[in-house]
Parts: C-alpha cells; sequence; structure tokens
C-alpha cells in the first residue's frame, strides 16, 4: 500500500510540475498580439493548452493554433481553438511563438524529442516559429544527452530501409538499437502521422563543445562517444532516415528562423518552483 501511495504521490508531483511549467512560459512568452503559435505533443502540452484556454476567447479568438500531429490537433480542437497547418503558413512567413515538450534538455539546450513518435512535425513547427519554448517537468533536466533519458534517441525512418538503419547504428556504437513496437495488444511497428517508424537508438551520454575544450574527450566516434552535433549531422544522413529526434545546432536567440534549439526551457520542479534554462551565449 504505502509503495502504491508513493508512486500515486510521485505521478501528481510530476503532473503538478509539468502544469507549473506550462502555465510560466505561457505566462512569459505568449503575447495577446501574437497570431500564430505552434502547439506541441505529448502530456506536458496539455498543460500549455489549459493555459492558452485560460486567456479567454477575447484573446485566443484572434490566434491561430499549429499542430506538430494528430494528438496535439485534437487537443487544440477540444480547446474550441482555431486549427491551423503548417502546410497553410505562407513561403517566408513564420509562427510567433511555438510551446513543445522534450525527453531531455542538456546544459546546451539540445534536446531529446520523439518520445511520442511525432518528432519530424515537431522539427518543422520548432523550426518555422520566431521563438521555440520548451516546457518539461524536473525529470528531463539533465546535463549531458542520455544520462537521464535511456531509452534512445528517436529516429523516424522509411519502413524498408529499416534493417539497414539498424546495422549503421551498430556500426556507430550504438547499444541495442530497435524498432519502436505499437502499442500493446497491436502487432508490429509502431506507424508514425507520416506513415513511417520509429528506431530507439541508445548512445552513450552525448558529449558538448565545453567537453572537448577541456580536453578530456575526443568527441569521435570510435568508442560510440559522440558530440550531439556530430552525431546528428551523422544519423541525419543515413539513408532511409527521414527525421532525428535530436533537436541541436545554432541557439535559438541567434536566429531569425530554422531553429531547432528553444529559447528557453521551463521546468517545473519538484519543489513547486519553476527552473528556466536559457542559452549562454
Ligand atoms: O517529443 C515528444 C513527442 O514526440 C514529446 O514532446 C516528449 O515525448 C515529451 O512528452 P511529455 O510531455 O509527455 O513528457
Amino acid at each position: 500500500m504505502a509503495t502504491s501511495a508513493t508512486v500515486e504521490e510521485q505521478a501528481k508531483l510530476v503532473e503538478t510540475s509539468k502544469r507549473l511549467a506550462a502555465f510560466q512560459a505561457v505566462k512569459d512568452y505568449l503575447l495577446p498580439e501574437y497570431t500564430r503559435i505552434g502547439i506541441g505533443s505529448g502530456s506536458t502540452v496539455v498543460y500549455v493548452v489549459e493555459a492558452i484556454s485560460e486567456l479567454g476567447s477575447a484573446v485566443t479568438s484572434k490566434m491561430a493554433f499549429y499542430p506538430t500531429g494528430s494528438q496535439s490537433e485534437e487537443l487544440i480542437e477540444a480547446a474550441g481553438l482555431n486549427l491551423q497547418y503548417i502546410s497553410k503558413l505562407p513561403a517566408g512567413q513564420q509562427l510567433d511563438v511555438a510551446f513543445d515538450g522534450a525527453d531531455e534538455v542538456d546544459d546546451d539546450l539540445n534536446l531529446i524529442k520523439g518520445g511520442g513518435a511525432c518528432l519530424w512535425q515537431e522539427k518543422i513547427v520548432a523550426a518555422s516559429a520566431k521563438q521555440f519554448v520548451c516546457v518539461a517537468d524536473f525529470r528531463k533536466l539533465s546535463t549531458r544527452l542520455g544520462m537521464a533519458w535511456k531509452k534512445g534517441i528517436p529516429i523516424e525512418v522509411l519502413p524498408m530501409a529499416a534493417p539497414r538503419v539498424l546495422g549503421e547504428l551498430q556500426r556507430m556504437g550504438s547499444q541495442n538499437p530497435r524498432i519502436r513496437p505499437g502499442l500493446p495488444g497491436k502487432a508490429g511497428a509502431i506507424v508514425t502521422d507520416n506513415g513511417m517508424w520509429i528506431i530507439d537508438a541508445p548512445f552513450p551520454p552525448l558529449l558538448l563543445p565545453k567537453d572537448i575544450e577541456a580536453g578530456s574527450q575526443t568527441g569521435n566516434s570510435t568508442a560510440g562517444v559522440w558530440t550531439v552535433d556530430a552525431l546528428a549531422d551523422a544519423l541525419i544522413k543515413i539513408p532511409g532516415v527521414a527525421e532525428i529526434g535530436l533537436f541541436y545546432g545554432k541557439n535559438g536567440l541567434q536566429l531569425a528562423s530554422g531553429a531547432q534549439k528553444p529559447v528557453a526551457a521551463y521546468f517545473g520542479m519538484a519543489d513547486g518552483t519553476v527552473e528556466v534554462r536559457t542559452p549562454s551565449s
């Protein structure tokens, strides 16, 4: 009994933390004059939509909301918000802001995403926004990707290429990469909103430039030890890989468009506070 109460309490704490982060992020980054808002996927984003709905229709009726897949599409519709599609965003134009969750966030605001299999559309929406804001609970706060999220980097692949991609990943040092299975009771692999499969590829914790500068590591691939950028650049080049769940590259603040990294990551903490991580440079 005591154990189950603890598990329940922990689950409640996590939900409270997600909600805190989401409400603070919306308060800080959703300005009433904004008209185009990206809405990511996952359980934390549910609270983002709740926070937005609480602003009332006088504010939200002038806004259009762009989903990152079927889950967030349903969320937007259920909240009575105006649904719009990124495919309808005129060339050269941007969303004002996009909110999304993450599976892990490192010291440099690189992200692992795709735990919910929506990474491809999530990356397109994030990169289409002037500002991408990440919302998460304390479990996602990390120093190096792969330290907290042990399931591996989600990689969206063309199904016919999956066996070959698995072989490439092993060669690159991934430990036991696996095709993600479908829901319990459903045979076969999980199929994304884009008709693709997901491979989860665990790698040893990914290094940052500061690790290389410190001289203790080389960041090369020989022992499967990679920097975030080197691994991401190599993964995306594998034939059959549609998109990868590493959101990396230049800091969001430095870019007018195309950023994959957030301008800020909000973490609801276990003590009821919200920690905000922003780019250091
Ligand atoms: O990348 C994602 C889905 O593809 C999610 O944002 C990520 O898995 C976090 O989800 P949650 O908020 O439920 O922890």
